[in-house]
């Protein structure tokens, strides 16, 4: 973590000599940020954030840093949440102005002023559960109407957001919004179901202001098909009532369109698609003003980041702003994020890597195979609450389980990766609309799915990884509900069975005592040999088949 600390930390300039008395008042004080476990000793001082900005209204800062930023450092560039520099400065040349005395005290002494918006800032970081880190970060938001005091954001954009329910913004929306409008970039990790998409969303909106025909100005990479489709959904609801045009990848669009003449503002992809369309050279990127990768951290696992690397250097706009968002952060990602990013902000929302707090989380001992039947038929007897979401470890023990449950008195349905597109949507939709009420899937949607209300999450096979735990169990609690996780262990889970109790441990889960004494292990990929599911013997499934 040294390394990333000289990383976000590098280029801070605080002219500790010019501010000796303040320096000497504050020394010993130091703005929370940056406390999750990983990083204990890496306190920011109030001071390193201090640089001063000419004067320029927040408006025209908005629209012009992206232009200045042209892979300046933004130390030297004015960002949003500086005013109080300018004002500095403004302040320092009316110096007898001051001298006299004025009736404003925070005019008199814009120092004051810094000090009081800092902690003001940090006060309200502390509230939300917020750690920061980087140079020059913009205040959080109080309200989402101070997106269109400070950023002029346009009318529509809050009456969606009224009519969609949203009285205020989430932790993360708070402090990723004016990040992005700043011109910053920005890697976030905060829980799941807590608002993200429209952290990234609605800053891109704000900032592209009205739709052009120039192309596809933003894009946003998700790593399933599913999370593509909703977030372009959602992404929808807040373009009502402007000319916007948000397009999803689909096969048919990759196919056919020709990008060239396309009305599209914001593109919504895999990253598999996307990179076919550049290779086969039908879609130009180079006016690209905003990135997203959602589900960061997946995107930078080895099977997708050759497609990815291939979108980034294809999105070749110098001004072009990139983020991050995921629900888990390993460190490697950090790394390598940086590595594409510039002078970036990092925000945690709680601590990293945890999972929900609104989930409350069992683990039960299930033996064997048959035992985890058996314990899924009992529960399902004694109280079905739907909607309930299933999650194995293959698509071939979906198709197993699907075929044990389906006929019995449920209405169940699987998704997996070797489904057509059609199918797995509308298994997507059936459990939407409550027509299903059990849905079998494999990790395919473990990630960024909003399902409304999901009671309860069960994973009937042991998740592979504590991030693969975190982002299927997140299914469930999300924005600020309760939900409920179970997840079945046979003794060939035992083993990891200590990493998992130690996600539900930091989420606030009582764990076991005897699972804490358990030896810890390296975490890998455990996905191991399981017994079928099926109980049924081959010949009488071929009947049923037929
Ligand atoms: N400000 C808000 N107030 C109330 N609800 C909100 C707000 N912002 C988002 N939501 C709702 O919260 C739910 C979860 O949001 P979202 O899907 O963006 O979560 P997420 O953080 O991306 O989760 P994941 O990590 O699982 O992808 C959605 O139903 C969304 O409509």
């Amino acid at each position: 973590m040294e390394k990333s600390a000289n990383f976000l930390f590098g280029g801070t300039n605080f002219n500790r000599k010019k501010f000796a008395p303040d320096f000497a008042k504050f020394k010993n004080r130091t703005v929370e940020d940056d406390d999750d476990d990983d990083d204990h000793n890496k306190k920011v001082s109030f001071f390193e954030q201090e640089e001063e900005s000419e004067e320029e209204p927040e408006q025209e800062k908005i629209a012009s840093s992206s232009k200045k930023r042209k892979r300046k450092s933004a130390n030297s560039e004015p960002v949003e949440g500086f005013d109080v520099f300018k004002s500095s400065k403004k302040s320092r040349s009316k110096g007898k102005e001051v001298e006299q005395g004025t009736k404003d005290e925070t005019l008199e002494n814009p120092k004051k002023e810094l000090y009081r918006r800092m902690e003001q800032d940090a006060l309200s970081r502390k509230q939300y559960n917020i750690h920061v880190s980087g140079n020059n970060i913009p205040s959080p938001l109080k309200s989402f109407t101070e997106l269109s005091s400070r950023y002029g954001c346009k009318k529509y954009i809050l009456r969606n957001l009224a009519e969609l329910g949203f009285k205020e913004p989430t932790p993360i929306q708070r402090q990723a919004i004016p990040i992005l409008l700043s011109g910053r970039e920005c890697f976030a990790c905060a829980p799941t179901g807590s608002g993200k998409t429209f952290a990234f969303i609605c800053p891109m909106l704000i900032k592209l202001k009205r739709h052009s025909t120039d192309g596809i100005r933003a894009v946003i990479l998700s790593p399933a098909r599913e999370l593509a489709a909703q977030t372009a959904r959602e992404g929808k609801k807040l373009i009502k009532g402007s000319k916007f045009n948000i397009r999803l990848m689909t096969k048919p669009l990759a196919k056919t369109a020709d990008f060239s003449k396309l009305q599209c503002d914001v593109l919504i992809s895999t990253p598999m698609r996307l990179k076919r369309a550049i290779k086969a050279k039908k879609i130009d990127l180079s006016k690209v003003e905003y990135l997203v990768l959602d589900e960061s951290d997946k995107l930078f696992e080895q099977s997708m980041l050759k497609q990815i690397d291939g979108v980034v250097k294809a999105c070749s706009n110098p001004s072009i702003i990139r983020s991050l968002f995921s629900a888990t952060l390993p460190d490697s990602v950090e790394e390598l994020a940086r590595s594409i990013m510039h002078d970036a902000v990092r925000v945690i929302i709680g601590r990293k890597n945890t999972a929900s707090e609104t989930v409350k989380q069992k683990l039960v001992f299930a033996g064997t195979e048959e035992g985890k039947l058996l314990a899924l038929r009992q529960s399902f007897a004694q109280s079905l609450n739907p909607p309930v979401l299933i999650f194995v470890q293959s698509k071939e023990r979906a198709k197993q389980l699907y075929d044990e449950l389906k006929c019995e008195d449920i209405r169940v349905g699987v998704i997996h990766s070797d489904l057509p597109p059609g199918e797995r949507e509308n298994a997507v939709d059936s459990f939407r609309a409550g027509e299903t009420w059990v849905l079998i899937a494999t990790d395919v949607i473990a990630r960024g799915m909003d399902f409304k209300g999901i009671n309860c999450v069960i994973n009937y096979d042991f998740p592979d990884s504590a991030s693969a735990y975190i982002h299927r169990i997140g299914r469930s609690g999300r924005a600020g509900r309760s939900g409920e996780a179970i997840t079945f262990y046979t003794e060939e889970d035992v083993p990891f069975l200590r990493n998992i109790a130690n996600t539900m441990r930091s989420s606030g889960c009582e764990v076991p005592s005897w699972i804490m004494t358990l030896k810890k292990k390296k975490w890998k990929k455990h996905r191991p040999k399981r017994d079928s599911i099926s109980t049924r013997p081959k010949d009488s499934k071929i009947e049923q088949e037929e």
